[in-house]
């Protein structure tokens, strides 16, 4: 639905050439809820702005719908611009409107007729739950109740895809949950492709199904949220992530362990459910200690990885790990 490839994005600022948006090469299907993570100057900003037609990429095309943005005409990007709504961290609302005519104004700019705009302004403010404040002004509002306003009026010319730039980011942790599921409503009743920048971690794992993460312009990591986040292979993605394959306790706490045999052992989806060790370990008369880990929710589906010792005799250890393997990852933990 929006592909990114090869973009590169330069501005010359003082004689000097900043790339902002280097060689990126990204996909996003239609459905999708796609985050794009990253600290800071990554480039986030600059690649949603190549998507909303506000910058031409320097190098490489913007593809929406297999169509190169730049073989658009006039009419038809104003035609797509309709086709794309967005959502910003400051929420970006009239202030001397109401709720109703903030929401109004895209289909006053398209000529949509009165009777029709009323009609589509009631539907929206039953969408995003704020019929009641049709005739309030945005000051009046919180900042939950804003973003909402922000959310109806980027639906109003019915979109096909929703842009998030930062849009949870001014609000508490709360009013970010009660505005991310509305987000996925809009996904999943609407049907609308969600494509969302964010610096915050838990943005991504609450309504995301695939992330890319930037640094420096680049696109260093991508895939699905779940293989991405529990099993990062770049330095940066592993600073977003409190809970991933390669965690361990400080060298301090493992000093304790320094004559055991360490393992770590990961269980994924349902396994994370299964009593798989105790069974395993009662089985085969060995004692285990979990000595550090976590069971999380991500994606719907489980993460579990947890560090373990066992005691009892070497072949009936083995034997456990065995059993083990056969259903879940283990590896051994080397201690430095
Ligand atoms: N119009 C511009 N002119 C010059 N430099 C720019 C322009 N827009 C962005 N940049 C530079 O490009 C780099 C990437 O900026 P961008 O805003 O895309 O990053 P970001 O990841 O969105 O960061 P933030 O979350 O702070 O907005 C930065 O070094 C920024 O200073």
């Amino acid at each position: 639905m929006i592909e990114f490839r090869n973009v590169t994005k330069t501005f010359q600022t003082k004689g000097q050439a900043i790339t902002a948006v280097e060689k990126v090469s990204l996909t996003v299907e239609a459905g999708d809820i796609f985050g794009i993570i990253g600290f800071s100057g990554a480039g986030k900003s600059t690649l949603l702005r190549l998507v909303n037609l506000l910058e031409k990429p320097t190098e490489g095309e913007v593809l929406i719908n297999d169509k190169s943005l730049t073989d658009y005409t006039k009419k038809e990007l104003r035609q797509q611009r309709r086709d794309i709504g967005m959502i910003f961290q400051n929420f970006n609302l009239f202030t001397s409107r109401t709720v109703a005519k903030n929401i109004a104004y895209p289909l006053e700019l398209a000529g949509v007729a009165k009777a029709e705009i009323k009609h589509k302004v009631e539907e929206l403010l039953r969408f995003v739950g704020l019929s009641d404040k049709a005739k309030h002004y945005p000051e009046q509002l919180s900042g939950g109740q804003k973003q909402r306003v922000g959310i109806a009026r980027a639906l109003a010319t019915s979109p096909r895809i929703l842009i998030c730039d930062e849009a949870t980011s001014a609000l508490d942790p709360n009013t970010t949950a009660d505005i991310l599921q509305l987000i996925q409503k809009v996904n999943k009743e609407l049907g609308i492709t969600v494509l969302l920048i964010t610096h915050e971690m838990q943005v991504i794992e609450a309504i995301c199904n695939r992330v890319a993460v930037m640094e420096e312009g680049r696109v260093i990591e991508s895939g699905t949220v779940f293989d991405t986040f529990t099993n990062p292979q770049h330095a940066t993605t592993k600073r977003f992530i409190s809970a991933t394959e390669q965690d361990l306790p400080s060298a301090h706490l493992l000093e304790k362990w320094s004559g055991s045999q360490l393992y770590r052992l990961i269980f994924k989806g349902d396994k994370a459910s299964d009593p798989l060790l105790s069974q395993a370990t009662r089985k085969h008369q060995v004692d285990v200690n979990i000595i550090y880990g976590t069971v999380k929710e991500l994606q719907q589906r489980f993460f579990g990885n947890l560090i373990v010792s066992f005691e009892g005799e070497e072949q009936k250890i083995q034997a456990v790990l065995q059993e083990l393997r056969q259903a879940i990852e283990v590896k051994e933990v080397a201690i430095a």
